[in-house]
């Protein structure tokens, strides 16, 4: 299946318009015809071609797309899935080659089959803009087929204003307002995955649908010194956290670590002189 949709034989025969012969198929797509003949029969056995033998001595051939294979395998199909056969393909079937290494180790792969570092996944899915674009791609062909599934399963139609934490290049965003009409869909994502968003997936007469890059958080804690000597009244706060809550005030030293361990690239600490710090981080 793979191979086939990489070759291009579904989009090939659904443009012909009337089933062609393994040698006409080969011809056109520039390979082998003992290779595509087959591939076309493995198609057949697996019910994405048809084959029927013409009449002329009943030898040859002449392979046409089944139904499954029009809607889902040929590129130009509204629900084609396409771009995540290509995905798997290419991407992630490389990672299943080293299965076993990754259940023994408990790590995802990327080093083995791609040579990159495994510690950000998706610094390794998007090591170049064309792996992200077609991370995209395949994301959102997804969605042609399971995007209104998922969000008519609830009714949302209280919900007018709808964020989508890594909402990528869109299309659930897309289904989510041709769905819920009173609706607009925000997407926060990584500043790249934005841009590209923006550039190939929506288009601004999509007014329904925007984005945001990056964001930030303000932490306002009464903030202890770094070697805990003070100030008093933080100290007796960081008492009263303990017996109330179980909670504790920290040092700004504390709530960076645990902003970066969040992500936060940027943090920034303003003692006020009153009894509320501020502590912001941006991703
Ligand atoms: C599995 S993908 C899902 C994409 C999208 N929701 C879809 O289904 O098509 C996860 C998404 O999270 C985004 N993402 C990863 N890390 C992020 C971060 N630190 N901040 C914002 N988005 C992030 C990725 O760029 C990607 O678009």
């Amino acid at each position: 299946m793979f191979t086939a949709c990489e070759l291009g034989v579904f989009d090939l025969l659904l443009e012909s318009g009337k089933p062609l012969s393994s040698d006409a198929i080969a011809a056109c797509l520039g390979a082998s015809t003992m290779g595509m003949e087959r591939l076309l029969d493995a198609c057949v056995g697996l019910k994405l071609l048809a084959a029927e033998m013409t009449l002329e001595g009943g030898k040859e051939a002449l392979y046409r797309n089944t139904e499954i294979s029009n809607i889902y395998l040929t590129k130009s199909s509204p629900k084609s899935q396409y771009h995540i056969m290509m995905y798997y393909s290419n991407t992630v079937y490389l990672c299943w080659q080293y299965l076993a290494d990754a259940v023994r180790e408990g790590r995802n792969q990327y080093e083995r089959a791609f040579g990159i570092s495994p510690k950000d996944p998706f610094g390794a899915m998007y090591r170049s803009d064309e792996e992200m674009l077609k991370f995209m791609a395949g994301q959102n062909s997804v969605w042609s087929i399971c995007g209104r599934d998922v969000l008519a399963a609830f009714d949302l139609s209280p919900f007018t204003q709808i964020y989508d934490l890594g909402g990528g290049g869109g299309a659930l965003a897309r289904e989510c307002v041709s769905l819920y009409p009173n609706s607009t869909v925000t997407i926060y994502d990584l500043p790249k995955v934005v841009q590209v968003a923006k550039e190939q997936f929506v288009s601004p007469e999509e007014r329904q649908i925007a984005f945001h890059e990056g964001g930030g958080v303000l932490l306002v804690e009464s903030l202890l010194n770094e070697d805990k000597s003070g100030p008093v009244e933080t100290q007796l706060y960081s008492m009263n956290m303990l017996v109330q809550t179980e909670g504790k005030e920290r040092t700004a030293a504390e709530y960076s670590k645990l902003l970066e361990a969040a992500g936060f690239g940027v943090i920034r600490v303003r003692r006020t002189g009153k009894l509320y710090d501020a502590v912001l981080g941006r991703k």
